[in-house]
C-alpha cells in the first residue's frame, strides 16, 4: 500500500487541503490544510471508506470514487457537513505497472476563493475547465451545453440547405437566436433576416406586413405603395415566430406563397417572384392544432420538413451559471458598474426552475444589477420565490425516511456529476420522469 509517512510534513506544508485514498478508495491520509477547511477532524477519516463518508453525511459526493470509477482527472463542488463549499479535483496516480495505486485529491474553500482578488475570474476558469458548455463564435454569444449540443449540430448542418425548419419549446428557450443563428452560417448570410411576429396582429395588418400593397390598394393607403416582408427578404431568411397562432385565411395564403414561390402584393394583379427561406417557430402543439382543425395540415408538412426542439432551462441546467456569468459580465460592461454575486445566491439561481426559461433568468439577473446598491448581491436582495437551498430532508427513524434520505444523496451526487437530469436518469439506471418526480417531491 501507498505509504504517506516519509511525505506527510510535505503536504502538511500545503496550503490547498490534501486528500488522499487507497486504489479502493479507503482513506489514507489527509493534511493540515483539509482540516482547516472542512472542519474535519482526520480521526473521523482515515480508514474510512469515502462511501461511508458519503453515506454518513460528511461529504455530498466523493471525487475520489469518481476518479476510480472514470480514470482520469475530476472536478467537482462539494457540500461539506451540510453547508461549506469547496472545490475538489482529483487526480489518479498511476505506478510503473500503470496500476492506481492512489487517488490524490486537492481541496479550496470556494467562499475563500470567490472573495479573494480576481476571484470572479478563477472560479469562472476552474469551471470553463470542466468543459460542461462552451460559447459559440456566432457574434451575439450562445451557450452551448451537453444537453443542446446534438441541437446546435443539427441546427448547423442544416443551415447550409434551404430546407423549412420549425423550432419549437416553451417562451424564452431561446428560438429567435437560434434562427438568428441559422441564418447568420447559411449562404444567405449576407441578406436580410426577417422576424414577423404572428399572434395578436389582425388579418389584415398581418397580410400588409407580409404581402406589401401597390399605391392606391385601400382608403387611406400610401400613394407610394409599401413593400411586405416576403419581398424584402427576398433572398434572404424570413422568421415567422409564433405561426400557430397565424388566421387560418393566412394559412392559406402563405402556403401558396411556400408552394409556388411568387405572392400577390395587395391590390396587385402582378405577381411577384421570390426566393425565401422560411424558418418558423412556435411553443404550440402543432399537431394537436391540426386534429382539432386550427392549423392547416398541409400548411404543418411544409414548414415542418426539419424539427427543432429546444428543452426548457430545467433541463439544461447547466447553463445556468454561464448564462449567470454571462448576463453579468454583460450588464457591468452596459451599466458600467462591477456587480457581483456571492456564492449563494449563484447557488439559489441554479436550483430554481425558471419557467420563462432564458428571458426570465436574463431579466431577473438585470433586475438585481440595477435595484441593488451595494456591489454584491447577496441573499438578502432575493425575492423569496428565488430563495432556494439544497437540503437534505428531515432524517425520520422509519426505515422508509432512512431510505429516502440515502436515495436523495445519491441523487444529489449523481447530479452534481452529470448536470442534466436526463444525463443523471441514464446513469442511475431509472426512467428521466421518474427521476424529476423525485426530485420534485425532495423539493417539496
Ligand atoms: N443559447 C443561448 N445562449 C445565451 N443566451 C441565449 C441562448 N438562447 C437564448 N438566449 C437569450 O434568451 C433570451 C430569450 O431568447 P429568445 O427570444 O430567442 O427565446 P424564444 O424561445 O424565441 O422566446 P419566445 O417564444 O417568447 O419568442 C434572449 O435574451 C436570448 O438572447
Amino acid at each position: 500500500m501507498f505509504d504517506v509517512e516519509p511525505i506527510r510534513s510535505i503536504i502538511d506544508a500545503i496550503q490547498d487541503g490534501i486528500y488522499i485514498t487507497d486504489a479502493r478508495a479507503v482513506t489514507i491520509a489527509v493534511n493540515r490544510s483539509y482540516e482547516r477547511i472542512t472542519g474535519l477532524n482526520r480521526s473521523i477519516l482515515i480508514g474510512r471508506y469515502m462511501g461511508d463518508l458519503v453515506k454518513l453525511g460528511y461529504l455530498s459526493n466523493s471525487a475520489s470514487l469518481e476518479v476510480l470509477k472514470r480514470q482520469e482527472v475530476v472536478t467537482l463542488v462539494q457540500t461539506i457537513n451540510g453547508s461549506q463549499k469547496i472545490l475538489v479535483t482529483g487526480s489518479p496516480v498511476f505506478d510503473e505497472r500503470k496500476q492506481l495505486m492512489c487517488v490524490v485529491t486537492s481541496v479550496r474553500d470556494i467562499t475563500e476563493l470567490l472573495r479573494a482578488k480576481h476571484a470572479q475570474e478563477q472560479l469562472e476558469n476552474l469551471f470553463r475547465s470542466q468543459s460542461q458548455y462552451k460559447i459559440s463564435s456566432f457574434s451575439e454569444e450562445l451557450i452551448i451545453s451537453r444537453e443542446t449540443q446534438k441541437i446546435f449540430d443539427l441546427a448547423t448542418n442544416v443551415a447550409k440547405y434551404n430546407s423549412k425548419v420549425l423550432l419549437r419549446g416553451e417562451t424564452g428557450t431561446g428560438k429567435s437566436k437560434l434562427a438568428r443563428y441559422i441564418h447568420s452560417i447559411s449562404p444567405r448570410a449576407t441578406h436580410a433576416f426577417l422576424e414577423l411576429n404572428c399572434s395578436g396582429i389582425p388579418d389584415n395588418l398581418l397580410e400588409i406586413e407580409l404581402f406589401g400593397y401597390v399605391p392606391g390598394a385601400f382608403t387611406g393607403a400610401s400613394t407610394k405603395g409599401k413593400k411586405g416582408l416576403l419581398e424584402i427578404s427576398h433572398q434572404g431568411t424570413l422568421f415567422l415566430d409564433e405561426i400557430g397562432d397565424l388566421p387560418l385565411s393566412m394559412q392559406v395564403k402563405l402556403l401558396k406563397v411556400i408552394e409556388e414561390n411568387r405572392f400577390l402584393p395587395v391590390g396587385s394583379t402582378e405577381f411577384k417572384e421570390v426566393d425565401i427561406r422560411i424558418i418558423s417557430a412556435t411553443h404550440r402543439n402543432l399537431e394537436e392544432m391540426v386534429k382539432a382543425g386550427e392549423f392547416r395540415e398541409d400548411l404543418f408538412y411544409r414548414i415542418n420538413v426539419v424539427d427543432i426542439e429546444l428543452p426548457p432551462l430545467r433541463q439544461r441546467n447547466s447553463e445556468i451559471l454561464p448564462l449567470i456569468q454571462q448576463s453579468q459580465k454583460s450588464f457591468n460592461e452596459k451599466y458600467q458598474m462591477d456587480k457581483q454575486f456571492s456564492p449563494e445566491v449563484i447557488e439559489s439561481l441554479t436550483l430554481h426552475d425558471w419557467p420563462g426559461n432564458i428571458r426570465q433568468l436574463v431579466n431577473v439577473i438585470e433586475r438585481l444589477m440595477v435595484s441593488t446598491t451595494h456591489t454584491e448581491i447577496s441573499m438578502h436582495d432575493l425575492p423569496d420565490y428565488l430563495h432556494h437551498e439544497k437540503q437534505l430532508p428531515k432524517q425520520g427513524v422509519t426505515l422508509k425516511d432512512k431510505v429516502l434520505a440515502y436515495e436523495y444523496e445519491l441523487i444529489v451526487e449523481a447530479l452534481n456529476i452529470h448536470g442534466s437530469t436526463r444525463a443523471t436518469a441514464e446513469a442511475l439506471g431509472v426512467e428521466q420522469s421518474t427521476l424529476v418526480k423525485k426530485i420534485t417531491r425532495f423539493k417539496q
